[in-house]
């Protein structure tokens, strides 16, 4: 049985006032579903300290585990700090960063050598779901960004349509439905059945209280990564209470 997840992702909001919203999240918290907060880098050991009830995972870590990389943060940094997560492949980073599938699995690896679970996204932009590409691209994403020994609990994947990320445009619950459908039985197809069948895969883009429980309905949606509605636990908290049901 999988563990619904409703994570957030804070991206580069937030400073050390924001940390009062995982004291509010703690109620939310106590249901059947795992609570996740990943907060900006500088965040992470604070919110560690203070998370209670919560996970806290990092946005992104480098493929490396130490070395001459000016400005990065390593999966080990994130773990001493408190991380458990970390969120890899996010389309921001593949865009304003060129990060391409093989860095990802690379990252992933690097994040499952010390025992953090990496979140993996995948996710078409609008020019390819209007061309009709949307599963050539999932598909292709999971087969290069996804390392061979995948677990449910090493692994959790986030399908995220890049065109619904911070526009308030979602796709249909049968949108969602063919491409969560797609990426089960394309992890069955690599995989097998039993870690297939364990892994997590989250919608996100534009998740709201609003439109949190149609989406929840959604059959393989096993919880949300969501972007603005989580940065504060008034918006946040609903989406976990519709994810408990
Ligand atoms: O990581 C979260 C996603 O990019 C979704 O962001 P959003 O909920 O602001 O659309």
């Amino acid at each position: 049985m999988r563990r619904k997840l409703a994570a957030g992702n804070w991206k580069m909001n937030g400073t050390t006032t924001a940390l009062s919203e995982l004291d509010a999240l703690q109620d939310a918290a106590r249901g059947a579903a795992e609570v996740l907060i990943c907060p900006p880098a500088t965040l992470v050991a604070a919110a560690s300290a203070q998370s209670g009830k919560v996970a806290i995972g990092g946005q992104d870590c480098h493929s490396a585990a130490s070395g001459a990389h000016t400005g990065d943060v390593s999966a080990q940094m994130l773990k001493d700090a408190g991380a458990t997560y970390v969120i890899l492949g996010h389309s921001e980073r593949r865009a304003d960063h060129s990060e391409s599938d093989a860095l990802v699995a690379y990252k992933t690896q690097a994040a499952w050598a010390v025992g953090l679970t990496a979140i993996v996204c995948v996710g078409e932009t609008l020019d390819e779901r209007e061309g009709g590409k949307t599963l050539d691209v999932v598909g292709r994403q999971l087969a290069a960004s996804l390392p061979d020994d995948v677990t449910g609990a090493n692994t959790v994947i986030a399908y995220e349509p890049v065109w619904a990320i911070g526009t308030g445009k979602v796709p249909t619950t049968d949108q969602i439905a063919e491409v969560h459908s797609f990426m089960r039985s394309t992890l069955i197809q690599r995989f097998g059945n039993d870690t297939a069948q364990a892994i997590r895969l989250l919608y996100g883009g534009s998740v709201k209280a609003s439109n949190a429980t149609e989406i929840f309905a959604v059959a393989d949606v096993d919880g949300a990564l969501v972007g603005g509605a989580s940065i504060t636990a008034s918006d946040f908290a609903p989406i976990v209470a519709a994810l408990n049901g």
